[in-house]
């Protein structure tokens, strides 16, 4: 492995990343994954625990037939068992089934887990490092060498520590990857103790770090600054406990924040986010809007003054541009909003002929605090503030006027389902409406009620549908005068949009936020055919 300037990825999703509580991969997902990977350019997949079961093992026979462009695939796998010839261990021979070109294997450097884990001697346990490592090279695999629980064993045996991977080149290994198994270490350790490895092995060094104390990023950064070559971790960070390292953010700070590489392709880091989407799909897990880098909220501004300073100088409140890691930037609108974030708001309506110090851009923000006060919410809800501009500008026109609506949920007996059925009355341009519409539930039927009254007059809005819906509590502690909040996203297959109601009834705070989607979705039609 060459060390000049570049850092080696060695992804882990399919493995450690499959420790984590909720994660399990389907076969089809793990081969989606790896061949994701490897088009983003990282340079190890480590696919599974070959003694582990048959769809670890049945991963390496089907990923042969995918032709990978860039990455090396490893099988997992321990050091021989304590007593154990090693042409005997089952697990060892299960990493030559696996037919790789890597095999990785952890061992023990900590004398607590190999007197009192593995039960064994330390004079054996050096034996069984040694010996596995030599058995896979001299069938020719690259070995790449998890010296687990590395820098919790050097902390209490340093003497032991450097035996255990004096074994490992002994026999041969590839590369000495320090683990923090247990996650416990802090960055400068990390720093000084790779950078002592690094010193006494004439062998490459990498690092492979959890999060247990929020700080697998930050260590395996420092390892890379004391000289590791290799870094372990997943895209996104989950895995055993509090996850490991997260690959998305050392793969960002690595190229735009050091002067090493780790993409052979350093513009792919533009499908960063495109990466963590899919990964996330892949494992069934939910997008952490937080992420850095790559969250939604990563370049989401709030504040009305951080707004102010981005709209001048991007970077006075953004470390990288967006772009650059595939995210893009997001003004939101709250009650700490200023006249900037209103400013960002017109110019995505194509207003940009209103002036900041307006009176106009003052009323908007004190109608916004004023709802917000009563329990709006428009940081989630972009399409009706822009409503609510429409209105406060007098540039809003109503597609439709309530007449009245009945909403019924019956259930006909013990094991009969719930039926939610709404009548709607309504008049546009004049002309009288009356619909009946059913649903999964009363606000479904709702929804089906009133596109069925409005098809006819505007067809453009068909497609429609309710993609999502949230409710809160507000005030929750004054029992009978609680009010209601209602976010609801509706989307038409390309896009979407989010509007909110509010009311002391369910049901009225759906229809508001409905009635704000379907206007929405009505003006932006009218605008696309002027
Ligand atoms: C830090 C890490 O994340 S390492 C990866 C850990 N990953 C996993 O454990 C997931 C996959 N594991 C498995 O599917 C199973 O544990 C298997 C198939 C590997 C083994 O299953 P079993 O044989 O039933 O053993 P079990 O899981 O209970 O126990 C572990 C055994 O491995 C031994 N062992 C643990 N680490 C090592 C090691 N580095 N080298 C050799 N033996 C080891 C233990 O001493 C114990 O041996 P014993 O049965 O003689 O007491
Ligand atoms: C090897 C490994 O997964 C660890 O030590 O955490």
């Amino acid at each position: 492995m060459s060390t000049e300037n570049k850092v080696f990825i060695y992804d882990t999703t399919l493995r450690d990343g499959a420790q984590a509580e909720g994660v399990t991969f389907s076969p089809v997902a793990k081969i989606h994954v790896a061949k994701m990977l490897d088009s983003f350019g990282v340079d190890y997949i480590e696919g599974g625990y070959a003694a582990s079961n048959p769809k670890d093992m049945a991963f390496f026979k089907d990923i042969k037939k995918e032709k990978l462009k860039h990455a090396k695939v490893a099988a997992f796998g321990s050091t021989r068992r304590a007593n154990t010839p090693v042409e005997q261990d089952k697990g060892t021979l299960a990493l030559l089934e696996a037919d790789t070109e890597v095999c990785t294997i952890f061992g023990k450097t900590w004398l607590l887990h190999v007197t009192e884990v593995l039960k064994t001697t330390p004079e054996e346990n050096l034996a069984m490092i040694e010996d596995t490592c030599r058995f896979l090279k001299e069938n020719g695999k690259e070995v790449v060498y998890d010296a687990e629980h590395f820098f919790d064993g050097y902390k209490d045996s340093p003497e032991y520590a450097l035996q255990s991977l004096e074994a490992a080149t002994k026999g041969g290994a590839d590369v000495l990857v320090l683990c923090d198994t247990n996650g416990g270490c802090l960055p400068h350790e990390v720093f000084e103790i790779t950078a002592l490895i690094r010193e006494k092995f004439d062998v490459a060094v990498g690092i492979h770090t959890h999060n247990d104390s929020e700080t697998a990023v930050a260590n395996a950064m420092e390892s890379v600054r004391a000289g590791a070559v290799q870094v372990q971790g997943v895209i996104n960070g989950f895995g055993e406990r509090c996850g490991n390292c997260n690959l998305i953010s050392v793969a960002a700070n690595v190229t735009m924040k050091t002067d090493k590489t780790c993409l052979a392709d350093p513009e792919q880091l533009k499908n960063l986010k495109k990466l963590s989407l899919f990964v996330n799909e892949q494992a069934k897990l939910r997008n952490n809007k937080r992420a850095a880098f790559v969250g939604d909220s990563a370049f989401a501004h709030k504040a009305g003054m951080h707004v102010d300073g981005v709209r001048k100088v991007s970077h006075s409140f953004e470390h990288v541009p967006p772009e650059s890691v595939g995210n893009s930037r997001r003004i939101l609108i709250s009650e700490l909003s200023g006249a900037s974030n209103v400013m960002e708001k017109l110019l995505e309506m194509g207003l940009d002929n209103i002036d900041r110090k307006s009176p106009e851009v003052r009323e908007i923000l004190q109608t916004m605090e004023k709802m917000e006060k009563s329990g709006y919410v428009y940081e989630s809800a972009d399409a009706s503030f822009k409503m609510l501009i429409k209105k406060v500008l007098k540039e809003h026109k109503s597609f439709f006027e309530l007449d009245g609506f009945r909403v019924i949920i019956e259930k006909r007996g013990k094991n009969e389902p719930c039926i939610s059925e709404a009548s709607l009355k309504l008049k546009v341009n004049g002309e009288k409406a009356f619909t009946v519409g059913e649903g999964d539930g009363p606000v479904d039927a709702l929804n089906m009620a009133l596109r069925r009254a409005l098809h006819k007059f505007y067809p453009g809005i068909d497609g429609v549908y309710l993609a999502d819906y949230r409710v809160s509590i507000l005030d929750p502690e004054e029992a009978t005068a609680a009010k209601t909040r209602v976010v609801i996203e509706s989307s038409d297959g390309d896009s979407s949009w989010s509007t909110v109601g509010v009311s002391e009834n369910i049901i009225e705070a759906s229809w508001e936020a409905l009635v704000d989607g379907v206007e929405y979705k009505l003006f932006l039609n009218e605008e696309k055919a002027d």
